[in-house]
């Protein structure tokens, strides 16, 4: 499904409206319907419309004549002068007056009727939004949220379409409709939230309209990611399923590599192999028995890999990770750099692995395969030295700019985790806050790696691999609610993995 920002869906609409000659007023209208078809749904009879100026508004006044036409009890308001609405918004305000129906500009009226209605329609401010939202209209919003039922039209006034964030103030919908694509701050940052349940419906512009807008952004709808997965013969093997190494793990970290372990054998990997410092053989042993082990000196508190065992690790794997609880240790920097010129299977670096590597993040430049590198908001801050609240507010920018300077699979964690190759962007919407838990990183390191050593290609497993770990998380929610732990989330994720996997249905 595509993604698109502000402009993008202004240059779309103006396609429409220009290029393939259809009248805006047609596709406001068509809006209404779509509008009309959701509050149809919801049962409720008495309505309230809160209308801007701009042609969010004009969805709104359109709406509410089909809405009276059907008999149900509306009231609407505009907090604007009149006079300020242009084009087809003031069309559609027109036809209502002629209706004879008042448009109220008075917030205790407001306030009374969003009280005892059943549904209050936001159509104040929607795509056209710039900078915060003016001190006038903030009492508008904070009526409107005091709804028993919101729906915002396009976007939840306040939210910034491109980026998600609050602006000054917004609208908490229960239900969004937003028209031909989803818009970014549906789905980024505060506007996931503040969006609700979001609905997209078709308003009448032709596929090949949004087709040449060329859209580099995507997000899951469930199929997409489930078609990625591979499915299993009967006349196989374990051979068939890749040999996977994750190196990792120090005496006071062991859970780490113990959860990417198993994650890796959870999704499907032939054979996993463990590398750690002796010192942790026994609980690893002990706790992973299906795992192989490659165990290691230690030195200063970290584990020695010295070129000769790195070169005999190369032969026996076709995908590695690097970093799960490994420590950040200057040492480590020189067989980081070594897997990185002389291996050419595809790597995974994670957690500590990521802090080694900005200590001189150009060894990058010097890779033989591809690499995904799967930062949180922290380590992409270590990595590219913007601080962290830059980063959450530029999350696509920040991730695709360094997936293209470092020519990498960037996996930019969070609660929208951002994948890119530099150039596509998917945007993973799987998954809940239970997950902030300590070692849950650590399990989406076993996947990708595992999905790697199958054959995946290195952004298919990075788009794979985040959708899958999600699931396995939204099932672990199901059970344990945000009591859910990593552990959980390695249970959960054999479900997607079976043999009938065109035919199973995800909420
Ligand atoms: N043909 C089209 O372009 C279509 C547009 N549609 C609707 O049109 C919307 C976009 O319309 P517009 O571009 O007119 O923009 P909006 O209606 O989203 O907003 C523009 C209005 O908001 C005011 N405004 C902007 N920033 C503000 C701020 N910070 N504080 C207070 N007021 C502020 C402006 O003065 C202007 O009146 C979409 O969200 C969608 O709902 C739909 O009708 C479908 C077709
Ligand atoms: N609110 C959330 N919604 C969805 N996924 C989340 C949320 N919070 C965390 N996650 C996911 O959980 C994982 C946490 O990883 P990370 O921060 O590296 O944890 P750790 O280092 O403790 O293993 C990431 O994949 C992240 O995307
Ligand atoms: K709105």
């Amino acid at each position: 499904m595509k993604v698109v920002n502000a402009n993008e869906m202004r240059e779309i609409d103006k396609r429409a409206i220009e290029k393939y000659k259809i009248p805006g007023i047609i596709l406001m209208e068509n809006a209404a319907y779509a509008l009309l078809e959701e509050i149809e749904r919801l049962n409720g009879k008495r309505i309230t419309i809160v209308c801007g100026t701009g042609n969010n508004g004009g969805d709104g006044f359109a709406l509410a004549r089909l809405l009276l036409i059907r008999g149900y009890d509306v009231e609407v308001f505009c907090f604007s002068d009149p006079e300020k609405v242009k084009g087809d918004a003031r069309i559609n305000l027109d036809i209502l007056l002629n209706m004879g129906i008042k448009v109220y500009n008075d917030l205790n009226k407001l306030e009374n009727s969003i009280r005892y209605s059943d549904v209050v329609v936001d159509a104040l401010l929607g795509t056209g939004l710039s900078g915060e939202v003016k001190e006038e209209l903030k009492n508008v919003i904070d009526a409107i949220n005091k709804g028993r039922l919101k729906l915002s039209v396009d976007i939840p006034s306040g939210i910034n379409s491109d980026t998600g964030s609050i602006m000054g103030t917004c609208v908490f919908a229960d239900i969004t409709v937003t028209f031909e694509c989803l818009k970014l701050g549906h789905i980024l940052s505060e506007g996931k939230e503040a969006s609700g349940k979001v609905i997209v419906k078709k308003i009448g512009i032709p596929v090949s309209c949004i087709e040449e807008q060329s859209v580099k952004i995507f997000t899951s709808d469930k199929e997409y990611p489930i078609s990625l997965i591979k499915k299993r013969r009967l006349d196989t093997n374990k051979g068939d399923y890749g040999k996977v190494a994750i190196i990792g793990g120090n005496y006071k970290m062991s859970g780490a590599i113990i959860l990417a372990l198993k994650s890796a054998l959870r999704s499907g990997a032939g054979l996993v192999c463990g590398v750690f410092p002796k010192t942790i053989l026994d609980r690893v042993g002990a706790l992973v028995p299906e795992a192989v082990y490659f165990p290691c000196e230690e030195k200063h508190e970290h584990i020695f890999l010295d070129d000769y065992c790195l070169n005999i690790l190369f032969q026996k794997s076709n995908a590695i990770a690097f970093g799960v609880g490994i420590g950040n240790f200057d040492e480590l920097l020189h067989p980081l750099q070594y897997i990185l010129e002389h291996y050419e299977g595809p790597l995974v670096i994670d957690a500590d692995g990521l802090n080694v590597l900005s200590r001189n993040k150009t060894i990058l430049k010097s890779a033989k395969s591809k690499v995904i590198l799967t930062p949180h908001p922290g380590e992409m801050s270590r990595l590219t030295g913007y601080d962290i609240d830059y980063i959450n507010k530029n999350r696509i920018n920040v991730a695709k700019s360094f997936a293209k300077e470092y020519n990498s699979i960037v996996l930019l964690k969070g609660s929208s985790t951002v994948v890119t190759d530099g150039e596509f962007i998917y945007i993973n919407r799987t998954g809940n806050p239970g997950m902030a838990t300590a070692g849950s990183g650590d399990v989406l390191t076993g996947v990708l790696v595992s999905l790697l050593g199958q054959g995946y290609s290195p952004f298919e497993a990075a788009i794979l691999g985040s959708f899958i770990h999600g699931i396995s998380g939204d099932r672990a929610y199901q059970k344990h609610g945000y009591g859910l732990t990593a552990m959980d989330l390695v249970d959960n994720l054999g479900f997607l993995f079976k043999k009938d996997i065109g035919s199973i249905k995800l909420e």
